[in-house]
C-alpha cells in the first residue's frame, strides 16, 4: 500500500458554506503531515472527514487504500484520534481505559502488556492506576498515544493535540509522534503551533478559507521563515 492517507478532491460544504475546497493529499507510513490554518480554515472538517464522522459533498478519502464513506467501520480499524483533549473514561484507571479501548480494537493484552504500552507512552507506572478523572492533559494525552500503539494504528489523526500543554509536556508529546512516525505510523495533526510543526512536522501544510495554498518539506525551512510565509498567506 503506498498511500495509508489519501484525499482526492475533497470537498464538504455546509448548508452554503464552503469549508473544504477539493484538497487533493497524500500521506505515507512514517511521514508527519502538519496542517496549520486560522480559526475556521477547515483543518477538523478535514480530520472529521478522515474519520468517517461527515459525509464528503464531493470528492473522496481514502485510509489505507479504503475509502471512508464506504468502508466507515473498517477504517476504524486502521486509525486513532487525538483531539484537542483525549476522550476517556474518568471513572477508570488509565490502564483500564486502555484495556477497553484496545479490546474494542479487537486486541487482549495482558495487564503488563498494557502497563508497558502506558509507560513506553511516558505515563508514570503509578498514575496507571489512578483514575483518570484527576490526570492532567499532558497524561490524557499520553494514553491517547499508547492507545494508538496498542492498536497498531496505521494511521493517526490529531486536533491541535499540544494546545494548553506546557512546553514540557508538549516537547514530550512531539517525541512521542517522532517514534510513531520511525515505527511507520502515518501522521496527519492540525495545529497552530508553527514551532513544533517545524519540529516534527514532515512536511507543512498551510489551509486558508477551505483551501491547501501551500505545502512545504519541514526540513527546508526555519521556524521563523516558516512563520512569515504562513502569516503571508493568511494576509493575501
Ligand atoms: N456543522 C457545521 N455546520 C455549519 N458550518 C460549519 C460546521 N462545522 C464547521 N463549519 C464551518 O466550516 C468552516 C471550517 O470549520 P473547521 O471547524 O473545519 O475549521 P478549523 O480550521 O478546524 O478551525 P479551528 O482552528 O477553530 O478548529 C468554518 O467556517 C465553520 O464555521
Amino acid at each position: 500500500m503506498e498511500f495509508v492517507l489519501e484525499a482526492k478532491q475533497l470537498s464538504k460544504v455546509y448548508q452554503d458554506k464552503l469549508a473544504l475546497k477539493g484538497l487533493n493529499l497524500q500521506i505515507r507510513a512514517g511521514e508527519i503531515f502538519c496542517l496549520l490554518g486560522q480559526n475556521g480554515a477547515g483543518k477538523s472538517t478535514t480530520i472529521n472527514l478522515f474519520l468517517g464522522f461527515i459525509t464528503p459533498t464531493s470528492g473522496a478519502a481514502y485510509i489505507n487504500g479504503l475509502e471512508v464513506a464506504r468502508n466507515v467501520t473498517e477504517v476504524k480499524k486502521y486509525l486513532a484520534y487525538i483531539p484537542e483533549n483525549v476522550m476517556l473514561y474518568p471513572n477508570l484507571t488509565g490502564l483500564e481505559n486502555l484495556a477497553l479501548f484496545s479490546s474494542l480494537a479487537g486486541f487482549d493484552y495482558s495487564k503488563e502488556e498494557l502497563m508497558e504500552y502506558l509507560v513506553r507512552s511516558g505515563l508514570p507506572a503509578e498514575a496507571a492506576s489512578r483514575r483518570v478523572g484527576g490526570y492532567s492533559k499532558g497524561m490524557r494525552q499520553k494514553v491517547g498515544i499508547a492507545i494508538a500503539v496498542a492498536k497498531h494504528a496505521k494511521v493517526l489523526l490529531l486536533d491541535e493535540p499540544t494546545s494548553g500543554l506546557d512546553p514540557k509536556a508538549s516537547n514530550e508529546f512531539s517525541e512521542l509522534l517522532l517514534r510513531l512516525s520511525d515505527a511507520g505510523t502515518g501522521i496527519f495533526m492540525a495545529t497552530h503551533d508553527i514551532f513544533r510543526s517545524k519540529e516534527v512536522g514532515t512536511r507543512v501544510g498551510i489551509m486558508r478559507e477551505g483551501e491547501l495554498v501551500d505545502v512545504l518539506p519541514a526540513a527546508d525551512l526555519e521556524a521563523n521563515e516558516l512563520e512569515k510565509l504562513y502569516l503571508n498567506h493568511m494576509h493575501i
